[in-house]
């Protein structure tokens, strides 16, 4: 329960003092700012995506193409965001999609902890990624009240694999989170112009040269021989899942399992057959695929298909009123990518927390206005496909 819309009256009450928000509320001008912002090698990398970049392009403008229409007359008072999920009472339906690069998006090489810092300061949770600067046990305690979910990039190794994971569970992340999408890297023409993979120069590793399996298979410190610690990371890296694979990854933990990265119907269907807890309904921000339809366009499929399964979705979410677009389609709960990583950029933990407070004070304006005061409201209104 929140009355996110109240950020609107402390940036207009703090303008009657000539005191303007540090950085800019909208989407356009955030990017435009943290572009300029950014080293070149982590702005193409955050920026860029597959091929000419059409998915990626798609993902958002897709949110054009659906449009709510508003009811009058409804007591719309007091909004209620909160949703219900892993067994626990969330305030909000927003959370931070894993972000790889985070850590090196701050000059400290520590945004990994400032995201956390982000989510602990607007009870947002973070879906840590495995690909860390800091080691996810940091991370976790980084995010203090606010409940965090494990982003895993399934290793090669079986023995390493269940170590991150019995790692997260012991740490106390609530979700494990499998990214189905990642086993190979996309083509990615920005990166590939500038020769530019962040992770073959060791950065955001630590998750795997903090962990005793990867050390023992190394035989030494990753500090002691970081060529070979980087070369043994590569052979690790991306495991190609098939569903054979999902009783054993169930046995790894007894933490709710999203599958991040379900677009097709029939793969929802059989995800949910499998015993999966979620389907994350992503692809990936057109950064593995190009030429794919925006995700937008899949969800209300890949949502029917699902059963009553929570279905989670990111990918082209720039603003409050996309967040409510892809509840009215059927979405649970809402993953936000590139803007908190652009706030991140910026101002660090704050910046962050202040992209997610513009995208939560649009969004229950937004119910306000719409006569939509709650999340059923909002599902039951639905909206129209223009
Ligand atoms: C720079 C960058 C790094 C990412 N790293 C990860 C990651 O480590 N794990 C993962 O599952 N998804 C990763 N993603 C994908 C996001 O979780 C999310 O699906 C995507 O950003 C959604 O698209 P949008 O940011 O354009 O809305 C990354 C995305 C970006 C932009
Ligand atoms: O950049 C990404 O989106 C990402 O998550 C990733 C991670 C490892 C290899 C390739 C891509």
């Amino acid at each position: 329960m929140g009355h996110y819309g109240d950020f609107q009256n402390a940036i207009y009450l703090a303008g009657t003092q000539g005191i303007v928000p540090k950085l800019p509320v909208d989407f356009a001008t955030l990017e435009a700012r943290a572009k300029d912002a950014m080293p070149p090698a982590v702005r193409d990398y955050v920026m860029g995506g597959c091929g000419d970049e059409f998915t990626q392009d798609e993902n958002a403008r897709g949110f054009h193409r659906y449009g709510m229409v508003p009811r009058m007359l409804v007591d719309g008072t007091t909004r209620d965001l909160s949703i219900e999920l892993f067994g626990r009472r969330l305030p909000s339906p927003i959370f931070m999609s894993p972000i790889g690069v985070a850590g090196i998006a701050t000059p400290d090489g520590h945004g990994d902890l400032a995201a956390a810092k982000a989510s602990a300061l607007t009870g947002v949770p973070l879906m840590a990624s495995t690909l860390s600067n800091d080691p996810l046990e940091a991370v976790y305690e980084a995010t203090a009240d606010t409940p965090a979910w494990f982003q895993l990039y399934t290793p090669r190794d079986p023995e390493l694999a269940a170590s991150l994971v019995a790692r997260a569970e012991a740490a106390g992340y609530e979700a494990i989170v499998v990214t189905l999408d990642t086993w190979v890297t996309g083509w990615r023409p920005r990166d590939l112009n500038a020769g530019n993979f962040p992770q073959l120069k060791g950065a955001v590793l630590q998750n795997y040269f903090s962990d005793p399996v990867f050390q023992q298979r190394l035989g030494c410190a990753p500090a002691d021989n970081p060529a070979a610690a980087i070369g043994l990371w590569v052979q690790s890296f991306g495991k190609v899942l098939t569903w054979s694979d999902l009783p054993w990854l169930r046995s790894l933990t007894k933490l709710p399992i999203v599958l991040k990265g379900i677009c097709h119907p029939d793969d929802a269907r059989r995800a949910v057959d499998a015993g999966i807890d979620a389907i994350f309904c992503s692809n990936h921000g057109g950064r593995q695929a190009n030429g794919g339809i925006a995700a937008i366009d899949m969800l209300a499929d890949v949502v029917a298909a699902s059963g009553g399964v929570p279905v989670l979705f990111d990918s082209g979410i720039r603003s409050g009123s996309d967040v409510v677009k892809a509840l009215a389609l059927g979405a649970h709960a809402v993953g936000i990518g590139r803007p908190w990583l652009y706030g991140l950029a910026l101002d660090g933990a704050e910046g962050a927390a202040h992209v997610l407070r513009c995208i939560l004070a649009e969004a229950d304006l937004l119910m306000a206005v719409n006569g939509c005061p709650t999340i059923e409201a909002v599902r039951a209104e639905g909206v129209r496909r223009l």
